[in-house]
């Protein structure tokens, strides 16, 4: 293989992959520590649960010295982002770098406005085990794109980006992650799309900040294989979002029932519906 090329990945894998972090996930009793915006905490906690994984939404700066160096991994969102919030964010982070602890950033409307941007590039700084964006927030973070974004929803499709999630991938040494109709994931010379999921998740805000706490607690149990944790994440969430969708009448019972699924979901369901490919259509790999 040449340098730079992307690997081919064996999909046939990736059900056991996911089944085996999902089990993982729910026999381990993760602490997951989630500094999020104020619209996401209750689905955010919620879809821990659901897992079995412990959600604690601790933010001040006065407790971060006492209470993460016992988490098993750290989310940090910067949804609804003031500058009284950001300390917290960066010392969490530094702390969870320093005790070798992952630490999972959802940069939300990265581009909305210069304040935001530099947060993200200086939270980009203390080295995320993964980042999970929309399109839009992966091309502005990855400075593809100066062009603002118009607010928290992606104006761009997943495909749009894998060319920057490759770039920031290589820049910040971690997993990108791109979600969309297809999530993507990238990492060096790995590149996989997971095609799980339903429309309808966009119409509940904050699906996106759940599964990158989804994918936090899935780092925490194999820290040393991000990419692989971050692809199982995504396939649970969306296979979770298409069984919840089959009994849902829109978007409010969406919700219910994608808790429900996450909760119920077992290993027939998941090897039979896990739909990951390796090759994007109009990207070479
Ligand atoms: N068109 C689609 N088809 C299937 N699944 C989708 C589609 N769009 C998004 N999803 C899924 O919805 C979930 C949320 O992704 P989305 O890209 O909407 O995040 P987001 O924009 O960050 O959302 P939020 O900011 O509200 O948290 C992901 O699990 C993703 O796979
Ligand atoms: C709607 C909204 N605004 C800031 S954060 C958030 C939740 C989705 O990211
Ligand atoms: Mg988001």
């Amino acid at each position: 293989m040449m340098d730079g090329e992307t690997i081919k990945e064996p999909p046939q894998e990736w059900g056991p992959t996911a089944w085996s972090h999902l089990s993982a996930v729910r026999d381990r009793s993760l602490l997951i520590q989630c500094i999020t915006n104020f619209v996401s905490m209750d689905l955010v906690a919620n879809t821990l649960l659901s897992v079995g994984a412990s959600p604690a939404m601790l933010h001040s700066t006065e407790e971060i010295p006492d209470f993460t160096p016992h988490v098993h991994a750290l989310y940090v969102n910067v949804g609804t982002l003031s500058s009284d919030w950001l300390p917290a964010m960066m010392a969490a982070a530094r702390l969870a770098t320093k005790l070798g602890k992952p630490w999972v950033l959802d940069p939300v409307a990265a581009g909305a406005s210069r304040f935001r941007l530099n947060a993200c590039l200086e939270l980009l700084q203390l080295k995320p085990t993964v980042i999970r964006g929309n399109a839009s927030e992966i091309l502005a973070l990855s400075q593809a794109s100066l062009a603002p974004t118009t607010g928290v929803d992606s104006s761009h499709e997943s495909m749009d980006a894998v060319e920057a999630a490759k770039c920031l991938a290589q820049a910040s040494g971690g997993v990108v992650a791109v979600s969309g109709a297809v999530d993507i994931i990238t990492q060096g010379n790995r590149l996989v799309g997971v095609h799980n999921g339903v429309p309808m998740l966009q119409k509940i805000t904050a699906t996106g900040c759940a599964v990158t706490a989804l994918i936090a607690a899935f780092v925490a149990v194999d820290p040393l294989h991000a990419f692989e944790a971050t692809v199982s994440a995504f396939s649970v969430f969306g296979i979770a979002g298409e069984m919840g969708m089959e009994q849902a009448k829109g978007p409010a019972s969406l919700r219910m029932h994608l808790i429900d699924s996450l909760y119920g979901l077992d290993q027939v369901a998941l090897l039979s519906r896990i739909n990951i490919t390796t090759a994007l259509p109009g990207h070479d790999t």
